[in-house]
């Protein structure tokens, strides 16, 4: 079995990440951003590890100075018309996700999807999806800028499953708060402000 630094792996994470944001669509994002700004309230949502991506943007949503939950959290309150919901989901094709934003769109509410698949059922009903490519899935290995099979070998140890598009997803995320601090003139020190102080 080829054996590979972490330090590699992670250099080539880095590099698909680059690819992938040269592949994310300018109008995608101001859709995006523009939802945020107006909504009065954002609601945040995925499963397993895009789960935990929703989580960590949320946070940093409470830091910014909006109203931010995390659906499926005890203390979340119920939705009401109008209020967005930002579902992250790769595949655009997990059943729990899919059947509650069903309801948050029976409701009312206004779902936006980071995915890697819009034109899954959810990509459908929502309002502003971004594209965060799959590289992996889409690319054929051949035209590549970065072959796996020759930088790791035929034994495929680079980034399991949804490995590409959560890490991507964290990355954009971030970005986007980065974009929001810039026009809404926040600085960190208002974020730190808010930071958890019991934790
Ligand atoms: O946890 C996950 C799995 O490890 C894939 O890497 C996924 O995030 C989870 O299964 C949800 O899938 P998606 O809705 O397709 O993001």
């Amino acid at each position: 079995m080829n054996q590979h630094r972490v330090q590699d792996m992670m250099q080539l994470m880095a590099s698909r990440i680059d690819a992938i944001a040269d592949h994310i669509s300018d109008q995608e994002v101001s859709a995006f951003i523009s939802e945020l700004l107006n909504a009065k309230r954002i609601y945040v949502m995925g499963a397993g590890r895009s789960g935990l991506v929703a989580k960590a943007f949320a946070m940093r949503l409470m830091h910014l100075g909006m109203t931010s939950y995390v659906v499926g959290e005890t203390i979340t309150p119920a939705l009401q018309k109008g209020d967005l919901i930002v579902v992250l989901s790769g595949s655009g094709k997990t059943k729990t996700i899919i059947e509650i934003v069903q309801t948050a769109k029976e409701i009312g509410g206004r779902i936006c999807l980071i995915t890697s698949n819009p034109d899954s059922s959810i990509g459908k009903i929502a309002v502003s999806t971004v594209m965060i490519e799959n590289y992996r899935d889409n690319i054929p290995d051949e035209s590549r800028e970065y072959d796996t099979r020759q930088m790791l070998g035929e034994h495929r140890s680079f980034a399991p499953l949804g490995t590409l598009f959560e890490t991507a997803a964290m990355t954009f995320c971030d970005a986007v708060i980065s974009r929001l601090m810039e026009i809404t003139q926040t600085d960190e020190s208002e974020l730190k402000g808010r930071h958890a102080n019991i934790e």
